[in-house]
């Protein structure tokens, strides 16, 4: 998957911007003055092969790489069905059907160089949607998650083989503030490009996020107003606020 993730980064720009959005932010983004270091693919709805096959086509992935892509975005996908239902099950509800939720893959490219060293490959943020799993550079580091507790970053090195999981804002309203959404940015520690890969869980396929019945009482009343989470990304690139500021424009 790593060599189809380099193939697809060593593509021409033209042919990158081929892959645009599809919900709001969900396609290719090339370098910007706020993260000038990072790019990246996104392919929506990865639990669909209808549209991998159409992202693989867009890009005209060779049938190797195609065949890759499709498999990694199946087996991915079941992984972060089977974590959502268990996680969902820990919390007492057993009648969640995680494999409807919409699911984003976000294919990451930072080219580090020499004179980036100690300098943002992607600033602090939040991941938007529910659950993130996270397969990092194998090699080079440089994910810091922040511990409220302390304020201070925690520095998560390289561990091949391993799949990280990261709890997103929706996670949060989902759960009735029971889970926490999860700090993070990326800080460029050696002159070698890093590739990441996500797969985002992000919400119902209706698009609206509530917490269920069963997480809400008169001891722990509904924290967050029901909304789309459509609406809730406009929202964070409107206002610019991606470290789950935002949140707090959704309290009851
Ligand atoms: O590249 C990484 O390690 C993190 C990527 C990330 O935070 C994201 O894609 O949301
Ligand atoms: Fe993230």
């Amino acid at each position: 998957m790593k060599a189809s993730v380099r193939a697809l980064f060593d593509l021409p720009d033209d042919v990158k911007r081929r892959n645009t959005d599809v919900i709001h932010g969900s396609g290719y983004m090339g370098f910007t003055s706020k993260n000038p270091l990072y790019e990246a693919f996104g392919l929506y709805d990865a639990s669909s092969l209808t549209d991998v096959d159409a992202f693989c086509s867009l890009l005209d992935a060779s049938s190797h790489d195609r065949e890759t892509i499709k498999t990694y975005a199946t087996k991915s996908h079941e992984v972060i069905v089977q974590l959502a239902t268990k996680l969902a099950e820990s919390m007492g509800l057993n009648d969640q059907n995680f494999g409807t939720w919409q699911c984003q893959f976000r294919i990451n490219k930072y080219n580090f160089t020499q004179d980036s060293v100690g300098s943002s490959g992607v600033q602090i943020h939040t991941d938007s949607g529910f659950l993130t799993l996270l397969q990092e550079d194998e090699c080079v580091g440089g994910l810091e998650i922040l511990d409220p507790g302390s304020g201070s970053y925690v520095e998560v090195d390289p561990l091949p083989g391993s799949i990280l999981v990261n709890l997103g804002d929706v996670a949060k309203i989902w759960s009735n503030g029971l889970l926490h959404n999860v700090k993070h940015r990326v800080q460029c520690k050696a002159a070698i490009p890093r590739f990441s890969i996500a797969l985002f869980l992000l919400a119902p396929k209706d698009d609206k996020v509530e917490a269920p019945t069963a997480l809400v009482d008169s001891d722990h009343p509904r924290m967050y107003q029901t909304f789309f989470y459509n609406d809730y990304r406009k929202l964070l690139a409107d206002l610019e606020l991606r470290a789950g500021e935002a949140l707090s424009q959704l309290l009851m």
